[in-house]
């Protein structure tokens, strides 16, 4: 590539893409934006996308479909398409596009290195999959595990509306939602923990405005053979020994939600008790750092060639 990569953020001025561009100072590439007044107009968007190496979509699902869509026409028309990453659920279990989780196993990070269409992995999914993915590729969780997953998530996770009606209204202190148990990363959670069973899942929103923690309760013997707390923290050591943003920490009685907010890292525990022989996993991390924005510049990062070296701190 001769001189600096060129970035365009559609939905800059967005939760998810105000992230990102606070975070691309880290790394050498110019980024390029539409004046505010623009920022929706159609053939203002397709110009830009035509004169960058990246387009980043930042935007509601179905805007980020009609923003691929522009993309494969630019192609169609023998123009000069951008690679793309997309942060929405728009694409995650689209066959076409690499979902971009490098830590999920050997070959993921080349695979993200290579493509044209990269999708960022939802903030939920990205902590079900740290935790469950290793331990069904271990053989220690069948595929057909009946897997509960519960989790809580800072406002920000909403988006603009969201924030505005914590900050603004006030509330509410703690809301348990998704309850017609068809939540929309459900499919990318099943899909890449690698399970054939649909787990249920039980999302919620506290009065804070960044942080999660994903929890998966686990009862022991319902394992593959005779399984303690400690096989499954080995399991999932090994599988992030060489991970520089994902740790496998101490587990103590409790877990604070916000302790990662601000950062772009994900710690994961087994609380057990062997002689109960039952376990809990929770991953911690910051919805919107490696649950959005930070795992979105891993993913820049890894597409333009510049990882690990120039990965930001
Ligand atoms: N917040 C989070 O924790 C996470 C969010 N995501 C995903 O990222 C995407 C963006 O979410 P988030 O940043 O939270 O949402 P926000 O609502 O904060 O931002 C969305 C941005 O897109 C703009 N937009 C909406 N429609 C269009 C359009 N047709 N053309 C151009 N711009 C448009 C909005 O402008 P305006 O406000 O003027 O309508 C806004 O600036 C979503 O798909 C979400 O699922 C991914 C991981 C985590
Ligand atoms: C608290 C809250 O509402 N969270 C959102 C998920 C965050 C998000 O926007 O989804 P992605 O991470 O897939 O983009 C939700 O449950 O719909």
């Amino acid at each position: 590539m001769d001189g600096q990569a060129t970035v365009f953020i559609d939905g800059e001025a967005g939760t998810t893409g105000l992230g990102i561009r606070e975070r691309l100072r880290g790394l050498p590439v110019t980024v390029r934006s539409i004046a505010a007044e623009h920022r929706k107009d159609p053939s203002a968007r397709r110009d830009m996308m035509e004169s960058v190496d990246i387009v980043v979509l930042c935007l509601p699902d179905a805007a980020s479909r009609d923003a691929a869509g522009m993309v494969e026409s630019i192609a169609r028309a023998g123009g000069r398409a951008p690679r793309i990453l997309d942060a929405s659920t728009a694409f995650r279990v689209d066959p076409d596009w690499v979902y971009g989780f490098p830590e999920m196993g050997q070959g993921q990070a080349d695979a993200i290195r290579t493509s044209r269409r990269v999708s960022n992995p939802g903030c939920y999914p990205t902590g079900a999959i740290g935790l469950l993915r290793p331990l069904v590729l271990a053989g220690m969780m069948s595929p057909d595990h009946p897997v509960t997953i519960n989790a809580v998530s800072g406002y920000s996770g909403g988006g603009r509306t969201m924030i505005e009606a914590h900050e603004r209204d006030g509330g509410p202190a703690f809301d348990l939602y998704g309850l017609t148990l068809e939540h929309k990363h459900v499919p990318e959670i099943t899909r890449y923990s690698g399970l054939s069973r649909v787990p249920v899942f039980v999302p919620s929103v506290g009065h804070f405005p960044q942080g999660m923690i994903v929890s998966i309760p686990l009862h022991l013997d319902m394992l593959a053979g005779p399984v303690t707390g400690a096989d499954l923290r080995a399991v999932l050591a090994a599988f992030y020994a060489e991970s520089d943003l994902v740790s496998v920490e101490d587990a103590g009685p409790g877990l604070i939600a916000d302790t990662l907010a601000g950062t772009d890292r994900m710690e994961l525990r087994v609380h057990a008790n062997d002689a109960r022989r039952q376990a809990v996993l929770t991953a911690r991390l910051d919805n919107l750092g490696k649950g959005a924005s930070g795992a979105a510049i891993q993913n820049i990062a890894l597409m333009l060639g510049l990882a690990p070296s120039a990965r930001p701190a």
